[in-house]
């Protein structure tokens, strides 16, 4: 199986304060399902923001679809972050924009024609149960609504890899449940995907998934099998 992401001995400091991250090595395979899991302040959203690089990391070796992504030049990382989904455990949609423009963002950016965004838009907003929202602001929307806003714009367009850090914190089981679903279509589809949650419930739905877990800033590999090279290659 490819590799997509490989991390070695990454640690992260926020300004002059101890390490959030220490001694991270793990690497993911293209098209497998991951979970990560850890206490609250155990670092899972910064490990998260190393990926979808939003931050660079104070140590270590980070490589992302094939290319050293420490050094990457600034002018590259807009290409490389359009080939990852995001959904920011804040939900971070465009106040001023309607719910269906804020879905629409990722393939308007990506320079997709206006004939080809109306469809899946639509689809998508069907597929997280808020077609009767398309027009509302996220101002007017419920927590639970603008999440589900938030997951399909970084669905959407298809991304290599999808990164959601706590995408089921403010919807119902039900909901929580759906919303697996739509991770599991897509990763069927061949994107990577990497779910931060507290919630073990979600993890035993997905056959098949690896599970990491971070207690304080260290990553525990209970399966053995995240680690590349092996501690013992
Ligand atoms: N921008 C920042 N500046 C300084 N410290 C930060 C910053 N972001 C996070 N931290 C610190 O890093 C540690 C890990 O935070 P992080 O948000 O990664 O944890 P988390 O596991 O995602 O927590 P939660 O589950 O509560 O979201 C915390 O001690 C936090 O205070």
């Amino acid at each position: 199986m490819a590799t997509i992401v490989q991390f070695e001995n990454v640690g992260l400091r926020y300004g002059t304060g101890p390490e959030t991250l220490s001694d991270v090595s793990f690497s993911l395979g293209a098209g497998s399902f991951y979970f990560l899991t850890g206490a609250s302040g155990a670092g899972k959203t910064s490990l998260l923001k190393l990926l979808y690089l939003a931050q660079r990391p104070t140590r270590g070796m980070i490589r992302l679809f094939g290319e050293d992504a420490v050094t990457l030049p600034r002018a590259r990382l807009p290409g490389f972050r359009r080939r990852i989904g995001v959904v920011f455990q804040d939900f971070r949609l465009v106040p001023h924009l309607s719910a269906a423009d804020n879905v629409a963002l990722p393939l308007r950016v990506s320079g997709v024609p206006e004939s080809d965004v109306e469809a899946p838009v639509r689809e998508m907003l069907a597929w997280v149960g808020l077609s009767d929202r398309a027009h509302a602001r996220p101002a007017t929307l419920s927590g639970g609504e603008q999440q589900r806003i938030a997951i399909a714009r970084a669905v959407i367009g298809r991304p290599e890899m999808l990164v959601a850090d706590e995408p089921t914190g403010n919807v119902d089981p039900a909901m929580a449940e759906r919303l697996l679903h739509l991770f599991d279509s897509l990763n069927r589809l061949g994107t990577t995907v990497v779910v931060a949650t507290h919630d073990l419930q979600l993890i035993n739905r997905i056959a098949g998934a690896h599970m990491m877990r971070i207690e304080q800033g260290r990553l525990s590999d209970p399966t053995g099998s995240l680690r590349f090279p092996p501690r013992d290659a």
